[in-house]
């Protein structure tokens, strides 16, 4: 099966040899081709270029992209898109003045939807998820990282992971999976944080990781949450199964968490909206990936990633949506990356580069997504005719998404 895609106004992030992500001032950069072509064979990227240089062949399908830009698909790095019901009631009660923390004390937050979840089958909490998973491919996202942490117990958590893996089997959207056992403490364990610890470790990480059903393993290391040697035992654990670390780590308090994830060799430290300069020496010399989740900062009113800072500072950032029921009731990437230019003033290139090569390189694919590359999978977004592709974050209210193509299939 051939598509070829002809006439495309503005072909975006176009690498023609193999980068694993962009840095400090390259993330300014955003190579592009104006009036260029795409090849696609099967699911691969088999060919682009200028329109002068088309290949004269008869493919199985021509696209027409006058006007359009054509771009690769999101890279989502960090969601928690399966879970059971809405938490639309806390969210009336941030508006009437309770914070995050005192929803949470009060037993909502994590626990209520662990309580929604544990009463959920499996069958109906896939109906649920897959709906959101749906959303997110028409809004342009070809990759997807998928958190448990809504079970909280062995049995309920091995029914989100597998949840997760059904999905991953049944779309075209390319799905990673990452046990969050650790996302906070049951009732039960309220008053023996080693207790459950002892369980996550000893118990479900092994069964877990046997299962094959996640590839990393994750932990809010926050004040009130899990705190920097919880954390550590847990990466550790996740180190001798096989699950690499990706942790929530610094949203509401900075308290070294950074430092130990990246002493032990996490993928990615996600949610920094609080970042000391220490943290940002720490990262200078790792191969973490630090992730941005600007719509949770949007949504429940905490400070913004200082990405500014951090990028010219030299480091890498990728964005992500985090899209869960508390905190980030969206997947939308293009919010994301129009938030990441409006509040955290990303340009539209270090946007782009952020939710696409950073963000496949903090979910381990940045050798097949996240860039116009022959080899890479033919996952790809055809805008809507713009005067340019600063539109995206611009009219950050439209959708300006024509088609998308998903391992080289028009959904
Ligand atoms: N902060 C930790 N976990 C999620 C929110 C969890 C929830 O409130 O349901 C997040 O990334 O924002
Ligand atoms: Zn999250």
């Amino acid at each position: 099966m051939k598509i070829l895609i002809i006439n495309i106004k503005e072909l975006l992030q176009v690498r023609e040899n193999q980068i694993d992500l962009v840095a400090g001032v390259e993330m300014k950069e955003l190579p592009k081709i104006d009036k260029a072509y795409l090849l696609i064979e099967n699911d691969i990227i088999a060919d682009f270029g200028t329109m002068d240089n088309c290949p004269h062949i008869s493919a199985d399908q021509v696209i027409d992209a006058t006007g359009k830009t054509v771009l690769p698909t999101w890279v989502d790095s960090h969601t928690h898109i399966v879970y059971a019901g809405n938490r639309e009631l806390e969210f009336v009660d941030r508006i009437n003045g309770l914070s995050y923390e005192e929803i949470f004390n009060r037993g909502g937050g994590i626990l209520n939807s662990a309580k929604k979840l544990q009463e959920c089958t499996e069958e109906e909490l896939y109906t649920q998820s897959k709906v959101r998973l749906e959303e997110v491919m028409i809004q342009g996202t070809g990759a997807v990282e998928i958190k448990s942490g809504y079970g909280l117990t062995l049995e309920a958590e091995l029914k989100m992971l597998r949840v997760i893996k059904k999905l991953a089997s049944k779309y075209p959207i390319e799905i990673k999976s990452t046990f969050l056992g650790a996302h906070a403490f049951p009732l039960e364990y309220k008053d023996n944080h080693e207790g459950y610890i002892d369980l996550l470790v000893n118990e479900m990480i092994p069964t877990i990781a046997k299962e094959g059903l996640a590839e990393y393993v994750d932990a809010f290391l926050e004040t009130g949450y899990f705190s920097v040697e919880e954390t550590s035992r847990i990466m550790k654990a996740g180190k001798d199964h096989g699950l690499v670390a990706k942790i929530h780590v610094n949203q509401f308090t900075a308290i070294g968490g950074i430092k130990a994830c990246v002493d032990h060799g996490a993928l990615s430290v996600d949610h920094l909206e609080i970042v000391t300069d220490e943290d940002i020496e720490v990262l200078k010399d790792s191969k973490t990936m630090p992730v941005a989740l600007p719509t949770c900062s949007y949504f429940i009113s905490i400070p913004y990633t200082p990405a500014r800072k951090m990028i010219d500072a030299g480091l890498p950032l990728a964005v992500a949506s985090d899209f869960n029921p508390g905190t980030t009731p969206s997947g939308n990437m293009n919010f994301v990356v129009a938030t990441s230019c409006i509040k955290m003033r990303m340009t539209p290139e270090e946007a782009i580069n952020a939710a696409t090569i950073n963000g496949a390189y903090a979910m381990g694919l940045e050798k097949e997504y996240g860039s116009i590359t022959i080899g890479k999978k033919a996952s790809i977004i055809i805008t809507k005719p713009l005067n340019s592709f600063y539109e995206i974050p611009y009219a950050f209210g439209s959708n300006l998404i024509d088609q998308v193509i998903l391992k080289g299939k028009l959904i």
